[in-house]
């Protein structure tokens, strides 16, 4: 195996997967602590430690290669877990998802891999992206399922946002359903330096959406921030959300402190504007920041000769893109939640 010396000597999975941009031969290995090192893939590395777990642990991150600051995180991660610093309690499952998106420093290269997920990459033409969308969901379905018995699943996907946020940190909670929100995965969050959060209200393409429908995964897309080049993340901005992540894949329970709705702005998705012309603008800036509000009647978006105003005073924006592909979300819009009886 011709980067297994390497790979056990340095940690260096990222490197690894930036070599290997579309395939590598899998490969195990055995640590001195007994963990077990699998690599299925390119950007697809599994750990198990020694001795009874009870949780199996979705960590990914490069969904969108120009997203640097989770690659980091993780990147640091998995290093000290392969060189000993980190001696894992529970199963995880790392994943770069798009390992020749990381190396042109962009979003994606033919197609936004984040929508593709549940299913969304049996349409019809191929290119790379639907072919990895297909292998990571199988990857995430073999490693959840080879869980066995009761066991507790998460799949947090680590992103950061094109544009800066009012909010700097803030993750997205997957339909669920009609399934209650989980207090504890908002402790968990809040504990990541995350204290807003988007109560989804309909089925996605998304990696998250997928752990989360198919297998019944606490999961989310979490944005930590903005989007910036290698070498150019205040890491010190991500500690909280790098010690809470080790905490959770090296000790067998976290604590968080007790649930207080005050500490949290939650907000609800109040709808979706997707491009539908090429003719697509916004009326605001790029410098807008995501959750920036807009008066009852205000002007959000024109797609081609149609015109969408605020419907609801104070309905804020989320995700504004006016290049997205023809058919996809160029906006979300959202409206403060309060914590109800659907919260558990
Ligand atoms: O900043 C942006 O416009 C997008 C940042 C990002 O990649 N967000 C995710 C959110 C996924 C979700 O809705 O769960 C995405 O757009 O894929
Ligand atoms: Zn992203």
């Amino acid at each position: 195996m011709t980067y297994l010396a390497e790979l056990k000597q340095s940690g260096d999975f990222l490197t690894i997967t930036r070599n290997n941009e579309f395939t590598l031969e899998p490969v195990n290995f055995t640590l001195d602590n007994g963990t077990l090192v699998e690599v299925h893939d390119t950007g697809v590395i599994q750990f198990t430690p020694a001795g009874e777990t009870t949780k199996d642990i979705v960590l990914s991150s490069a969904v969108h290669g120009n997203e640097t600051a989770p690659i980091e995180i993780c990147d640091e991660l998995i290093q000290h877990i392969i060189t000993g610093r980190l001696a894992l309690a529970q199963r995880v499952l790392f994943i770069f998802g798009n390992p020749k998106s990381i190396n042109i420093g962009q979003r994606f290269v033919d197609e936004n891999l984040n929508r593709l997920f549940n299913g969304a990459h049996n349409q019809e033409t191929d290119n790379p992206e639907k072919v990895r969308a297909q292998k990571l969901e199988g990857y995430v379905k073999a490693f959840f399922e080879q869980g066995s018995g009761e066991r507790y699943r998460c799949h947090y996907d680590l992103h950061t946002a094109i544009r800066g946020s009012k909010n700097e940190k803030f993750a997205v909670y997957p339909f669920l359903h009609g399934k209650p929100w989980k207090k504890s995965q908002l402790q968990f969050l809040l504990s990541c330096g995350v204290n807003t959060v988007l109560m989804m209200r309909s089925a996605a393409t998304t990696f998250s959406y997928f752990s989360s429908y198919q297998f019944g995964a606490d999961a989310f897309t979490i944005e930590l921030g903005q989007v910036k080049p290698f070498g150019e993340n205040n890491m010190a901005s991500f500690a909280k959300t790098k010690e809470t992540l080790k905490a959770l894949i090296s000790q067998e329970k976290v604590e968080y402190k007790e649930f207080n709705a005050d500490e949290f702005e939650l907000f609800t998705v109040h709808r979706t504007i997707n491009r539908t012309q090429a003719e697509f603008s916004f009326p605001f800036a790029d410098s807008a920041e995501n959750f920036t509000g807009f008066a009852k009647g205000e002007l959000l978006a024109t797609d081609g000769d149609k015109q969408y105003f605020a419907e609801v005073e104070g309905e804020a924006i989320i995700f504004p893109n006016a290049n997205v592909a023809l058919g996809q979300r160029a906006l979300l819009t959202v409206v403060p939640l309060e914590v109800n009886e659907n919260f558990i």
